[in-house]
């Protein structure tokens, strides 16, 4: 099972690099990894298991993470209305996004950063991605909200890009131009 000491932190270069696509069909140690990744995810929301193997609780992962330059992400939370969402996803894309902007009021952190990065990420409040599934299926999602939010720091890591790259270094807290802010 995947836990901490798997993850690379900043510094490691893996998370400054460009992921390479996945070819398909994907091969069964990628599916392998993908699932171990998602697995990662519902442990470290599990209190015993958070515990037991002192996780941080997590919604996203991405193989960078991991050391592994693929693109792939694994997504494991429910939203504000309760709709769950759990993937893990090869090569995702995102197809189109809006002009308006979402950001996390409690700014964001990452499993890859072992210190508190304030200020607001600005994010496109809604976002359509294209990806293939663990079973190999093409699936389209149309995204708002925290779910765009989470889905794009996780893509962020496939192009070696960090939360803090998009925070206003003069004013951190600057709401954001056009932006919904995000509770
Ligand atoms: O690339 C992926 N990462 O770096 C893991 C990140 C991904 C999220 C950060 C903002 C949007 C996606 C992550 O999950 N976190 N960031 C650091 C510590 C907290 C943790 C988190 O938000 N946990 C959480 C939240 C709600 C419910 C349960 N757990
Ligand atoms: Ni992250």
């Amino acid at each position: 099972m995947i836990t901490m000491k798997d993850i690379v932190r900043e510094g490691h270069p893996a998370l400054r690099e460009i992921a390479k696509e996945v070819a398909m069909p994907p091969s069964k140690e990628d599916i392998q990894t993908l699932k171990k990744m998602l697995e990662f995810l519902k442990n470290s929301q599990d209190e015993e298991l958070c515990k037991k193997y002192n996780l941080r609780p997590g919604v996203g992962l991405a193989a960078p993470q991991l050391g592994i330059t693929k693109r792939m992400i694994a997504v494991h939370f429910e939203d504000i209305n309760g709709k769950m969402y759990s993937y893990g996803l090869f090569n995702p894309k995102i197809m189109s996004h809006s002009v308006e902007k979402a950001y996390l009021i409690a700014g964001e952190g990452c499993l890859s950063v072992d210190r508190p990065v304030e200020g607001y990420v600005p994010r496109y409040a809604r976002i359509t991605i294209k990806a293939i599934d663990l079973e190999g299926n093409e699936i389209k999602l149309r995204l708002k909200d925290y779910a765009a939010i989470v889905f794009q720091h996780e893509i962020d890591h496939l192009n070696g890009i960090m939360f803090y790259d998009h925070i206003n270094e003069n004013q951190p807290f600057q709401a954001p131009e056009n932006a919904r802010a995000i509770g």
